[in-house]
């Protein structure tokens, strides 16, 4: 037998003896009523009744150990898996990708599963034995009466499920109306500037309180059938209780030699409610099941994206990267093209300036080179190697992108550069600070290297967090580099420094800058113009500059400013 279904057996055996230890009991009210309670029974009938109860106890103390155990095992490895997945999807991907929705969305799926499975779940197999056992008890006392009871149970079972439909269906408007309360509270904090200085307080404090009134109108509408499902569940009792006494009590009258023994009819009577009751408990968590079931399944669909990595592809040649575009054009997700027909060479070691208004595709052009979006047609090689073949392995550290707002982690200037070369030193960040020019920055950092950048870098300032990342990229010399340069909160004196580590990173090297300011196209080796997601010219700045044109245009609109 295979461990997972050893396991399994296990489980169930579990849970077969925590569910029969209860039943035991009515089977010795049964032996003493019928012994005309004559002491030495009445005390085997107990010691046999407390028996029961303790291997009931302690198979319920296991089952849940073992339930704790492997389940808690299992939903740690499904979320380490279900995290790496959403960062691989952020890493790889150029979508708007909510990837705080996706580890919201895994969190809130998982959390489901557990609390079901720790709590209910426990609950609902020992419920399940329970029912199993008592039928089975019941059948074997008198088909007779357990007839009439397994008929009104299915039709108390059958409107208590359509009861908890309702209950569910209520239960997710509430779920609705409460994320939406907590989204209108979040707008509320996060936009409270915005609402002082425009005036608006009285129309976001109308927002939030209807948001609270929907809330709790829709908490309350599930309180009605909740009520019903329960009182439901009391008047199957009691109907088969009754059913079970009167027919019993009849029975025992009409004088038939097969009828049932006083002790048998009180141990029916007990056996209702052991039998209903885990019936009502399987019907209330059925809705928690469902939403187990569903979060369990989205988080394995999460898990099981293929991953957009390439690990057995062909590793990048070695030595500068020429670049070859050939008829790309691109979109994002399903929608238009936003990208067309782009048939461009890059030179190995050529600095590129990609220029153009807002939304004419420079970006979706950079995220096209380093893999971050997936041509829609055409292809994009790297020394001849098309790109979708590279392993990421051989791309890393060869390729790099500086954004225009760099990403550094909560540490040390230090560490935030080195973080890229494994084995790197202080005596490397500094070599390299001093081969970028950057030395003179550098030496006002309150704390040198050990300078903390704080949360995401939040202590420097944009244009100092390019210093970082420029320093972090020489210190790996990358092949290729895509640069997207920061368009404001650059100061003159920051941004002289980024130009100068600008020109010492991309000298030699195959760079491609996304050119917001024309100082870095006019220093660049050719400029490559895009307007409304075409590539509509391609030269020098200084051949560019003087025809007319799209180039000429957008300098003259720079210099107006
Ligand atoms: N993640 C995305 N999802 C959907 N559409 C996008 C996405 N990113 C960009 N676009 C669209 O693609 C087009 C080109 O955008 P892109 O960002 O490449 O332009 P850009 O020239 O870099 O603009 P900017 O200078 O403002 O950054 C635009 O119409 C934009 O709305």
């Amino acid at each position: 037998m295979s461990g997972e279904r050893q396991g399994f057996v296990v489980t169930g055996g579990l849970a077969l003896l925590a569910g029969a230890g209860r039943v035991i009991a009515p089977l010795s009210v049964q032996h003493a009523v019928d012994a005309d309670l004559d002491p030495a029974t009445v005390v085997r009938a107990v010691a046999v009744g407390a028996g029961a109860v303790l291997v009931a106890g302690t198979a319920s103390i296991l089952l849940n150990r073992r339930l704790h155990d492997q389940i808690g095992r299992r939903l740690a490895g499904m979320r380490r898996a279900g995290l790496r997945r959403v960062h691989d999807m952020a890493a790889s991907t150029a979508d708007r990708l909510p990837s705080a929705d996706l580890t919201a969305r895994l969190t809130s799926d998982l959390d489901q599963v557990t609390t079901f499975a720790q709590g209910g779940g426990i609950q609902f197999l020992t419920n399940a034995a329970q029912l199993v056992i008592a039928t089975g008890i019941m059948l074997a006392y008198s088909w007779q009466l357990a007839v009439p009871v397994l008929v009104l149970a299915a039709a108390a079972f059958a409107v208590m499920l359509g009861m908890q439909r309702v209950i569910a269906r209520r239960y997710g408007r509430a779920r609705r109306d409460l994320a939406e309360l907590q989204g209108t509270v979040t707008e509320a904090v996060l936009g409270a500037p915005v609402i002082r200085s425009t005036g608006t307080g009285d129309r976001t404090r109308a927002k939030l309180d209807a948001a609270v009134d929907r809330a709790r109108d829709s908490l309350v509408r599930t309180l009605a059938p909740l009520h019903t499902n329960n009182a439901l569940g009391e008047l199957a009792i009691s109907t088969m209780t009754v059913t079970v006494l009167l027919g019993g009590v009849w029975w025992a009258l009409s004088g038939d030699p097969d009828r049932l023994t006083a002790g048998q009819v009180v141990a029916m009577v007990f056996l209702v409610s052991f039998f209903v009751r885990p019936l009502q408990f399987l019907v209330q968590s059925l809705g928690e099941a469902q939403n187990a079931l569903t979060g369990w399944r989205r988080a394995l669909e999460l898990i099981t994206t293929p991953s957009a990595e390439v690990h057995d592809g062909v590793t990048l040649p070695d030595g500068p990267v020429d670049v070859r575009v050939e008829h790309v054009s691109a979109r994002y997700g399903t929608g238009p093209l936003v990208l067309h027909d782009v048939t461009v060479c890059i030179r190995p070691g050529e600095h590129v300036a990609v220029v153009g208004r807002t939304g004419s595709g420079k970006s979706t052009f950079a995220k096209l080179l380093t893999r971050r979006l997936e041509p829609a047609t055409g292809a994009i090689l790297l020394n001849g190697v098309p790109l979708d073949r590279l392993t990421d392995a051989s791309l890393a550290g060869r390729v790099v992108v500086v954004p225009q707002d760099p990403f550094l982690f909560d540490d040390t200037i230090g560490r935030n550069i080195t973080l890229g070369l494994p084995g790197a030193t202080g005596d490397d960040a500094l070599r390299v600070l001093h081969d970028l020019g950057l030395r003179e920055w550098f030496a006002d950092l309150p704390r040198g290297l050990d300078t903390p950048v704080g949360l995401r870098g939040e202590r420097l300032s944009v244009g100092e967090r390019q210093l970082v990342a420029l320093a972090r990229t020489a210190l790996v010399d990358p092949d290729l580099v895509v640069l997207d340069e920061a368009t404001s909160g650059v100061d003159p004196a920051t941004d002289v420094a980024v130009q100068r580590a600008l020109a010492v990173l991309t000298r030699g090297r195959t760079t491609v800058s996304i050119a917001h300011r024309m100082i870095t196209a006019a220093t660049a080796d050719r400029v490559l113009v895009f307007a409304a997601g075409r590539l509509v010219q391609s030269g020098v700045h200084d051949a560019l500059v003087d025809a007319p044109g799209p180039y000429a245009d957008l300098v003259a609109a720079a210099m107006s400013r």
